[in-house]
């Protein structure tokens, strides 16, 4: 058998459920899967978009190929007249960071939730049309984590009605911002503004970085860029910058004023809205990231789990095939829960979106009730879920054997380019350090407020710190009210196990410091109860086509079973489980495994994804790997000639012992 053809054709034939039915479930609505599948087409048959030579160019080739993928889409938006939807589409099936991510994730954003209505009707015309290109220029070169610790400062002169942006320090400089090295001609720069002297917080600052004209870097502005990143291609075809300031002068009306205001007179007015709204883009990214890991997570398990069907090892008897590598249990346990995540993390995403669209709505009322839940909510799942996706994604490689390390099996790039996403937008660590301050928050407030939102399963406190599990057998473990409850109280236990702990200390600070490992695992196992109520909820509602409902139960069970096995520590020490219910959950979990099987070939078929999106010979939809590794290892420019250059030089001498005489 020389390619893996047949394998997954007689794969797809065992199915038990209705894949087209289960796109659209896995697209949101047939209308979404018809729009997505549209694009997703739009880009694999434009040969523009070609991507699988990326990881064999250099940087400025690199890059000048990125910068004209970009102009193409952008020619392709206005003759083909695409919305913001299907641009923002044909922009994540181009698959490649570049400038324009933070001209519409993040300039924009920061414009439309921080500028005042004035500043937005001449700002955001020029953006949409691409007339002005901008920039997110938070992090300095010495500080990224703590905003209110940045440097760069923006003082205000009387005398000119002007701002001056400058850089005291060399840790000032502005370090990271994508799409500034080389592109940008503005960017929102986070600095401390001085009014006569006196500190008033981090804000933002409209700033213009390049001549419109000719592109060269305005007085004052020193920019480049800051280096190779992690990975060929990957994230280097983004131009992440540096910028110095040295005594820039801006217009007044180029702070962003709905949350602040700075007068004529050079009077500081802090208006009702509260001033975390000034990190309100970040919690819009946050968002958007959670509901981009399932993209990525998918991508990875696509790959895996159809070359774990092609490839066969061991086993054979009589001169038959070896075992395909997906009927080792060992396998299933690895890659199954992986596949599982990437459907509960499709579908907490699809609420996040819903959850981040009230609150945008309720702020543009200035209502504000909701915004430390959608905080701690946006930062604890973009933590959750992109250390799992990253984690997931290295799993898959290991998953593909060696040929999984090969640049061709498309796991290395999809690697290099999503791991970024565990630090910027908010560090994991960090992140979660704020969902433990909202949670240790809820609970010691517990005795005269009832918490709201995610965290309204604390009402039943006293019941999930008191009764244990009631489970006696594997079977029982298929019912989604006792898994959920089991997750409660293990979420419950833990939060109110660290406010008592906190409460021992004298400064709640020290405390916090003190504790904060732990603090970390209880806001894991809140986030954790989010991921999987929101897929419970999903499951109650109605889910068309035949057996993708029941699919989805199984996925469900096979991703908090899972994470009940993984976490059986937490759950044991808080006294929640026994032993041997944890024993049962994991025997269930084997069982969950077998009923997965016959359908994985089709369930990440679901996921829709085009060859082109998966860049991957392993991965490949008509499962033909062998034929097509040995062709692109022959179609390797390392492999145009047989004789390497530095081989006469270098080789030849020793071997013919003339190395002493050689010229080196
Ligand atoms: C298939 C795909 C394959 C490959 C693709 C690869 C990867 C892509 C993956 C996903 C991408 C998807 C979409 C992205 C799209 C576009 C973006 C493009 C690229 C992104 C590039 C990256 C950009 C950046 O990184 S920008 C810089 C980000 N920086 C940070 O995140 C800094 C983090 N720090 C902070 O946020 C804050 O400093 C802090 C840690 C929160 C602390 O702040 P502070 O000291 O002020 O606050 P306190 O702790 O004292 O808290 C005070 C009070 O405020 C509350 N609070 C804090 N933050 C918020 C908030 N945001 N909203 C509301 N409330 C907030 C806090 O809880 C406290 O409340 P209490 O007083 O009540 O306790
Ligand atoms: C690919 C990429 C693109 C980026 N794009 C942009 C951009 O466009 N614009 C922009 O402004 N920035 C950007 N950034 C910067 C990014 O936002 C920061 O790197 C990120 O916020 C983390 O901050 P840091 O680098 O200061 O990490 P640090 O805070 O220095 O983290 C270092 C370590 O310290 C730990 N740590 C820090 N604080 C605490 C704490 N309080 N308690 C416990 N542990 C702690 C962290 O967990 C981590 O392990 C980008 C970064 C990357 C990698």
């Amino acid at each position: 058998m020389e390619g893996g053809v047949d394998y997954l054709i007689d794969e797809r034939k065992k199915a038990q459920f209705d894949v087209e039915a289960m796109k659209v479930a896995w697209a949101g609505s047939r209308q979404a899967f018809e729009l997505s599948d549209r694009i997703a087409k739009l880009v694999a048959n434009d040969p523009i978009f070609e991507k699988f030579s990326r990881p064999m160019l250099g940087r400025k080739e690199l890059f000048k190929n990125s910068l004209r993928k970009v102009a193409h889409a952008w020619k392709l938006i206005i003759d083909l007249r695409l919305s913001e939807e299907e641009a923002k589409l044909l922009r994540h099936y181009i698959d490649e960071p570049a400038y324009t991510d933070l001209q519409w994730e993040m300039f924009i954003p920061a414009i439309e939730g921080q500028g005042t209505e004035e500043q937005k009707r001449k700002w955001l015309p020029l953006a949409r049309k691409m007339q002005v290109i901008g920039s997110y220029a938070q992090t300095e070169l010495g500080h990224g984590s703590n905003v209110q610790g940045l440097e760069t400062t923006a003082t205000f002169d009387p005398q000119t009605d002007e701002f001056v942006i400058h850089s005291p320090t060399l840790t000032s400089s502005k370090w990271w911002p994508g799409g500034t090295a080389k592109v940008s001609t503005h960017a929102i720069v986070y600095a401390r503004l001085i009014l006569d002297g006196q500190f008033h917080g981090v804000h933002g600052f409209i700033v213009q970085l390049r001549n419109l004209e000719n592109h060269t870097p305005l007085p004052g502005i020193t920019v480049g860029d800051i280096g190779m990143k992690f990975g060929n291609g990957a994230y280097n075809t983004m131009d992440n910058g540096v910028i110095r300031f040295n005594h820039v002068h801006i217009p007044r009306n180029q702070m962003l004023m709905r949350v602040s205001q700075v007068t004529r007179e050079g009077k500081f007015v802090q208006s009702d809205v509260p001033r975390q709204l000034l990190y309100g883009t970040m919690v819009y990214v946050r968002q958007k990231i959670v509901a981009d890991a399932s993209k990525a997570l998918s991508r990875a398990v696509c790959i895996a789990t159809r070359y774990s069907a092609v490839r066969r090892q061991f086993g054979s008897r009589n001169g038959g095939p070896e075992i395909q590598v997906i009927d080792y249990k060992t396998q299933q346990s690895r890659l199954f829960p992986l596949l599982a995540s990437a459907y509960a993390f499709r579908f907490v995403g699809e609420w996040l979106k819903w959850l981040y669209t009230d609150v945008k709505q309720r702020l543009e009322a200035n209502d504000f009730s909701t915004l430390p839940e959608a905080h701690a909510c946006t930062a604890g799942l973009k933590s959750l879920t992109t250390s799992a996706t990253a984690d997931g994604i290295e799993e898959c490689r290991k998953l593909c054997g060696g040929h999984g390390y090969l640049v061709s099996s498309g796991i290395p790039e999809l690697f290099a380019t999503y791991v970024p996403a565990c630090t910027f937008e908010g560090d994991n660590v960090v992140m979660m350090l704020q969902v433990a301050r909202f949670l240790v928050k809820t609970v010691s407030e517990l005795g005269y407020k009832q918490p709201v939102g995610t965290t309204a399963y604390m009402r039943r406190v006293t019941a999930l710190m008191q009764s244990n599990c009631a489970v006696r057998t594997a079977e029982e473990w298929l019912n989604p009210g006792v898994v959920v409850e089991a997750f409660e109280a293990r979420s419950t236990r833990m939060a109110v196990a660290c406010g008592q702990r906190l409460a021992k200390f004298e400064n709640p600070e020290e405390g916090f410091a003190e504790l904060s490992a732990d603090l970390v695992e209880a806001s894991l196992a809140h986030c954790q109860v989010i991921v999987v109520s929101k897929f419970v909820e999903k499951l109650q509602q109605e889910i068309p086509g035949k057996g993708v409902k029941r699919l989805l139960e199984v996925l469900f069970y096979v991703y908090a079973l899972f994470l009940l096995h993984k976490h059986q520590g937490d759950f044991l020490a808080t006294g929640y489980l026994t032993p041997k219910q944890a024993s049962l959950a994991n025997d269930q979990l084997r069982i969950l495994y077998s009923k997965v099987r016959p359908n994985a070939i089709a369930l990440v078929d679901s996921f829709n994804h085009t060859d082109h999106l998966l860049s991957s010979i392993l991965g490949r939809y008509d499962g033909n790997v062998y034929p097509k590794l040995y062709e692109a290892a022959f179609n390797d420019p390392f492999n145009d000639s047989d004789i390497a250059d530095g081989i006469h030089q270098y080789v030849q001498p020793m071997l013919r012992q003339e190395l002493h005489s050689a010229k080196l």
